[in-house]
């Protein structure tokens, strides 16, 4: 198992103590949770979204990892509490706090309680594009089509 020293910042004096730190539950597990720093209980009507703050900062500091914050799937399938950007990318170089988008696509109202797990961090590598402009590419098999085009006659 391969590690990346990240910088943290715990922004809120709960975090650590009643919210726990981030952690991975198992030792394959490619996320971290987030957890809900919220002051209380927070209710969320269908259709609505808010933004919640998670209480930490990091600092990937290296330009080839990102972070992205993904769903839970317990949470998106059986209560309908998605991400209101739908995936969240955490920048290498960002030190604000980590805020989980949260969108409530289900049904029926849902509660967010204090520390409550609401979405993943996981690290990712990154590799940045270099554009070189060309008139013409190579020609490849599927050239220019997409959007089903494969297995039409
Ligand atoms: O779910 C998210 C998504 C983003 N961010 C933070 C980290 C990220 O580095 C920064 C900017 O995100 P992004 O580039 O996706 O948003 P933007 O709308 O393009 O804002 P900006 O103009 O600041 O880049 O916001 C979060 O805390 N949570
Ligand atoms: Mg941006």
């Amino acid at each position: 198992m391969s590690q990346q020293p990240v910088q943290l910042r715990v922004l809120d004096a709960r975090i650590g103590d009643e919210i726990p730190m981030p952690a991975y539950a198992t030792d394959g597990s490619a996320g971290l949770d987030l957890r809900a720093c919220l002051k209380s209980p927070l209710t969320l009507a269908p259709g609505e979204s808010t933004l919640i703050p998670t209480g930490l900062s990091i600092y990937i500091e290296d330009a080839s990892l990102a972070g992205m914050i993904l769903p839970r799937s317990g949470l998106g399938h059986k209560h309908g509490i998605v991400l209101g950007n739908l995936v969240g990318l955490i920048d290498s170089d960002y030190q604000g706090e980590l805020m989980v988008s949260c969108w409530n696509r289900g049904t029926s109202t849902f509660t967010v309680n204090v520390g409550e797990r609401l979405a993943q961090l996981v690290l990712v590598p990154v590799v940045q594009a270099r554009f070189e402009v060309v008139d013409e590419f190579q020609a490849t098999g599927r050239g220019d089509g997409g959007f089903g085009s494969t297995g039409q006659h």
